[in-house]
């Protein structure tokens, strides 16, 4: 957490100004008591009077220190949440698609969203919470010493017990920290799982079901939670009992103090007040640095930076070679020895039965799946596959929520020309326009317009090789092999399509044909 808020030093600068201020403006409201009391003794109403009006703007002034401290730690807070999403998504970043794959999404929803709120509430709220905490004791120590020595004393002595028997606890709290961290990660999933499968239950009459489980989710996390609490209750309970006995015993120190005229009697309720505030605000310098542990027992898990192997770009000239390629799920084999030379620019189909291994040995290549025997050669350079080369056009693939023109760039810059072309040849601008938002993932499209989206895609960004999976299988004829004719005259395009139906028309316009039913 502290690369986080070094990362700000400037501001954090401003912020302890701040809370330096905030701190002094709050033990002066306190002592601003005692000539309040030590007038009324005296019987000096004017007395009484200008301390008030003093008291009242000392008030004001900490109100005033607060709003603006409290905004402007807001604000940082808001810097330091960009910086940790953005080191989450470099993490990602590192990762290649197989690796990225092996992991849950809701894990990586879960490291972006209720991680950075738990650092957030647990790391940065209560550093800055800390901060204050331990300013205001440290003043409160001060002014009792400016009364009497021995207030400070006694003081002191109280603040090393409550400061040491927290610490006694620190394991019970991590380990209760982490288990309420993996059930919010645990009924993300969950909840997850059961809006994803929304539309069977209702098909199925089962909305009940739905119900009930999202109540059991919930109830779960729930029970986590009380028991996450009851342990950091107990604690901190624990620790304010302490406190309490420490400030009843300071405040009959200062009465002893005043029995024997050693301080005024205004003194009284002041050194009650700044007791007060001193053991309070220990209590609180205890609890932030418990809910401090548990963020870096998040930081330590989720960002450290994980082997994995990254997706190395190659140069690609001459050929794609498949040698002696076998590949098995768990026991099932799927792909046996396969050999196979794609040259560079040349447009193949990749035929078979279904269920052959057809998409799999795309996903091979791509990188989309690890765990191969035999070699992929790019140039003659053995590779673990041809990620960075490649641009795979599954069955279903991803659209997001945006519109069609965002779908296409993913933030480069195309010209709109260069766009509306390649709408036109795959006929999307058919359906919809560069400015149409899609909705749902393309729910509200044919797989078939959504496969031929994702192949504009593809050809706006010109990755070198295109890995098309039955792109135009929902397609009349005459539309399926406009737009197939369109990719096999790309001439600086080299094209594999698996294919179920495939036409002499576009057999004669191909290099080669890999058929995977033959052994
Ligand atoms: N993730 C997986 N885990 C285990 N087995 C799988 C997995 N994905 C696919 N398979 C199995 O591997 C075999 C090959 O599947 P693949 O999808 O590659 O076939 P395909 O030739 O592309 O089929 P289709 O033409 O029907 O799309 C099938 O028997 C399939 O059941």
């Amino acid at each position: 957490m502290k690369q986080y808020l070094l990362r700000f030093k400037r501001q954090q600068l401003v912020i302890i100004m701040l809370q330096i201020a905030l701190s002094a403006l709050q033990i002066l409201s306190a002592m601003s008591l005692a000539p309040i009391i030590d007038a009324l003794v005296r019987r000096d109403l004017a007395g009484i009077i200008q301390w008030c009006g003093i008291s009242l703007g000392i008030w004001l002034l900490t109100i005033l220190n607060d709003y603006i401290l409290t905004v402007y730690e807001t604000k940082i807070i808001r810097l330091m949440n960009n910086a940790l999403r953005a080191d989450f998504a470099s993490t990602i970043n590192t990762y290649s698609i197989a690796a990225f794959n092996q992991t849950d999404s809701n894990q990586y929803i879960s490291w972006l969203n209720n991680d950075v709120k738990t650092i957030e509430e647990n790391g940065f709220k209560s550093f800055y919470q800390l901060l204050n905490s331990v300013l205001t004791a440290a003043f409160a120590i001060g002014a009792l010493l400016f009364y009497h020595y021995s207030l400070a004393l006694v003081a002191i002595f109280f603040s090393i017990i409550l400061m040491y028997v927290p610490k006694l606890f620190n394991k019970i709290m991590d380990h209760a920290a982490l288990q309420l961290k993996n059930a919010n990660s645990q009924f993300m999933s969950q909840i997850n799982d059961l809006i994803g499968g929304f539309t069977v239950f209702k098909n199925h009459q089962q909305t009940i079901t739905f119900r009930q489980r999202i109540i059991q989710a919930s109830d779960k996390l729930g029970q986590t939670n009380v028991t996450y609490t009851k342990k950091i209750e107990a604690v901190s309970d624990g620790i304010g009992t302490l406190s309490i006995f420490s400030q009843i015993f300071t405040t009959g120190w200062t009465a002893f103090l005043i029995f024997n005229k050693l301080v005024n009697v205004g003194v009284v309720g002041t050194a009650a007040n700044l007791s007060g505030l001193l053991f309070s605000n220990l209590s609180k310098i205890t609890t932030n640095l418990f809910t401090m542990r548990s963020v870096q027992t998040i930081l330590n898990i989720d960002l450290v930076k994980q082997a994995t192997t990254e997706t190395v770009p190659h140069s690609f000239n001459k050929q794609l070679k498949l040698h002696d390629l076998s590949f098995s799920y768990e026991n099932k084999p799927v792909l046996k020895q396969i050999d196979y030379i794609f040259n560079k620019n040349g447009k193949y189909a990749l035929i078979g039965k279904s269920g052959v291994g057809k998409s799999t040995l795309l996903n091979l290549i791509s990188g989309q799946l690890t765990g191969y025997q035999g070699e992929i050669i790019l140039d003659k350079q053995i590779v673990n596959d041809c990620a960075s080369e490649i641009e795979y056009v599954e069955q279903k693939p991803y659209l997001f929520n945006t519109t069609l023109r965002d779908n296409l760039e993913l933030g480069a810059h195309v010209s709109t020309t260069t766009l509306s072309q390649i709408c036109h040849d795959l006929q999307i601008d058919t359906f919809m326009t560069l400015d149409t938002k899609i909705i749902g993932h393309g729910q509200n499209l044919s797989g078939g317009q959504r496969q031929r989206i994702a192949l504009a895609r593809a050809l706006v960004h010109r990755k070198p090789i295109i890995f098309l999976d039955e792109v135009t299988a929902g397609l009349d004829e005459q539309s399926a092999q406009q737009i197939e004719s369109r990719l096999l005259q790309d001439p600086d395009l080299t094209l594999v399509m698996i294919t179920h139906h495939l036409t002499d028309q576009t057999r004669k316009q191909l290099t080669g044909v890999l058929d995977l039913s033959v052994d």
